[in-house]
């Protein structure tokens, strides 16, 4: 039995590494903050897909002064001056569109419709693919490994993707030639990968990038036609700069000033509602297309709120904003009316697919609110996220559930009184560059989760499980738990103990034992660990103890007319 609760997300992260030599230390945004700790290259790659220039500059080391810093980066061309402030009142919000958004020409229209009922926005859209044209792509790229170069051209998903975009096309009345380039290349690159019989995480990332690339094309090819002037972007060409971690890119800090300055440059030199390509970007070494793990294209969009200081980031989608639950998982789930951006950083980071788990830091940073609104039903209120709310009359905001987790337990009879261990458990998972999820210390033990580091996949390779068991064993006694699930849930933390005695009470009446529980740190989480088998009828049972039923009543039933829930921060 684990003697102790503690935190969670303590996430083992690699830092971002291999500044080039001599790079200046300094963070930008358009509103001039400036740090010494974060790398700043300008004037990378102007050239296009997948070419590497030698455009690419680094500035010369300065100091932390923000005057100086400046004179050097405008000198440079690297960032924008005070056209920042003139960039925040020629855009009022970026508008994201998801896949299901922008599925079909009648979805193209519908959204054409709702961008040009506010015509005083002057909104920044980002798109992403067309439906599930990336998880097409995907599987393109797969069969194309194996199927030989003269049947290529033959994939099912190729014929898919090609028929969707060119009927979409001749349904919005555009012409064909405005993706056929893209579709020519598409077929060409998947004869590349056949006869490499390789499908290697870079090429995968230009592989997917054609979803976004041709979307926005027509999108803006149709607001266009509509006579609301629109210019398609793509993220890779305008300053959208990344690790060179395929599939998985992290935004680099350069990104926001060269965004921000090319971005209100062309409005101010000739306004057109900018349509941008989510999910995209160019990794700073190679110059290749990088993608930023699935559903990146919220990511790309709460950028773009940051860069331009935007009053407000929507993010478009399917459902009538954040929900109390998967609702795959249980239909009744409700929407949320408000959060905090760290219950929804929580939220995303523990597994609700509706919004990217990185993509709130930038809003976050920024202090710009997002609204999740539903494209196919606009007037829903949705969600808002902001810094803080009124946390007064809070319990439960959302149960989420993460399924196909591997456990750890690692035993080490020598950590009673000793001290280290846990500095040198945790190291071994940096040098793997695994993160960690949930965590439970005792004397003697520690229980924890591993985050999978391949998004794409969500699970961790086996490879890797081997590889940290073997370095864990050196030093512990190591018991490996697979198919875990964690159901997290996000709420006000202060009343734990009102919302543990319930979660405990309808877990008992439903049979199923926790295997761990870790209480977050960030006051907004708690972690159960619970079997993949159990997990969806846990939530079920937990949404309907919670939402179904009046907790306030529980609440006075149990003499604790809790009203110690001040607004969080
Ligand atoms: N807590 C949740 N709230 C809302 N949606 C959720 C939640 N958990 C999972 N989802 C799923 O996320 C989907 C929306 O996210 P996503 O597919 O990324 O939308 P889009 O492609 O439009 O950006 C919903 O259709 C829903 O099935
Ligand atoms: N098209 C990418 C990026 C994205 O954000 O998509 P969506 O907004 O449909 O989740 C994906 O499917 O991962």
């Amino acid at each position: 039995m684990l003697a102790a609760l503690h935190f969670s997300g303590a996430r083992v992260s690699r830092p971002i590494s291999n500044f080039p030599e001599g790079a200046a230390g300094l963070c930008y945004s358009s509103r001039f903050r400036f740090s010494d700790s974060v790398v700043i290259t300008s004037g990378f790659c102007e050239s296009s897909k997948l070419s590497c220039s030698s455009s690419r500059r680094v500035l010369p080391r300065i100091a932390c002064d923000g005057g100086r810093a400046v004179e050097v980066l405008q000198k440079s061309g690297g960032v924008g001056n005070d056209e920042g402030d003139e960039a925040e009142k020629q855009f009022s919000c970026v508008m994201k569109f998801g896949g299901s958004s922008v599925a079909s020409a009648e979805r193209m229209r519908e959204v054409a419709q709702l961008i040009r009922s506010f015509p005083e926005e002057n909104p920044i859209i980002v798109l992403s693919a067309m439906g599930k044209t990336t998880n097409k792509l995907l599987l393109a790229g797969e069969k194309a490994v194996s199927c030989g170069v003269t049947n290529a051209e033959l994939i099912d998903e190729l014929g898919f993707i090609r028929d969707l975009h060119f009927r979409t096309l001749e349904e919005l009345g555009l012409e064909k030639s405005i993706v056929a380039k893209h579709l020519e290349e598409l077929e060409q690159l998947l004869k590349g990968i056949a006869m490499m019989k390789e499908l290697t995480p870079r090429t995968r990332d230009y592989l997917v990038s054609f979803g976004e690339c041709m979307s926005t094309r027509i999108f803006a090819a149709y607001l266009n036609k509509l006579g609301t002037k629109a210019r398609q972007y793509d993220a890779f060409d305008i300053g959208f700069i990344t690790t060179d971690d395929f599939t998985n890119a992290d935004i680099l800090e350069a990104t926001y000033p060269a965004v921000a300055k090319r971005l209100h440059g062309d409005w101010i030199s000739d306004p057109a509602i900018p349509i941008v390509t989510g999910f995209l970007g160019k990794g700073w070494k190679t110059c290749a297309i990088t993608t930023l793990g699935r559903g990146g294209s919220d990511l790309t969009a709460t950028t773009i709120g940051k860069a331009l200081g935007l009053r407000e980031i929507q993010v478009w989608k399917d459902v009538d904003g954040v929900l109390t639950c998967d609702p795959n998982i249980y239909s009744k789930a409700e929407p949320v009316p408000y959060l905090t951006f760290d219950e929804a950083a929580e939220l995303a980071y523990f597994g609700a697919q509706v919004l990217h788990p990185q993509s709130m830091r930038p809003a976050r940073e920024g202090d710009i609110p997002v609204r999740v609104k539903n494209s196919y039903n606009p007037n829903a209120p949705g969600t808002l996220i902001t810094k803080s709310r009124d946390m007064s009359k809070a319990v439960l905001t959302s149960i989420v559930l993460k399924r196909n987790v591997t456990m750890l337990d690692i035993v080490s009879t020598r950590m009673l009184g000793q001290f280290g261990f846990l500095a040198k458990v945790f190291s071994i998972f940096e040098d793997l560059g695994i993160s960690v999820d949930v965590v439970a210390t005792s004397e003697v033990s520690i229980s924890l989760t591993l985050d999978p580091s391949k998004l794409w996949s969500r699970e961790l390779i086996q490879q890797e499980l081997d590889h940290v068991v073997e370095e864990l064993e050196k030093i512990a006694i190591v018991n490996l738990l697979q198919n875990r699930s964690i159901i997290s849930l996000i709420g006000n933390v202060q009343r734990s103990s009102l919302i543990l005695e319930k979660v405990f009470r309808v877990l008992r009446t439903n049979g199923v034992n926790v295997q761990m529980i870790s209480q977050g740190a960030s006051k907004v989480n708690i972690s159960l660990i619970v079997n993949d088998s159990e997990s969806e009828q846990c939530v079920r049972a937990l949404h309907e103890a919670f939402f179904d039923a009046n907790i306030v009543e529980l609440d006075l039933e149990h003499g604790s007319n809790n009203g110690n829930g001040a607004a969080s921060k």
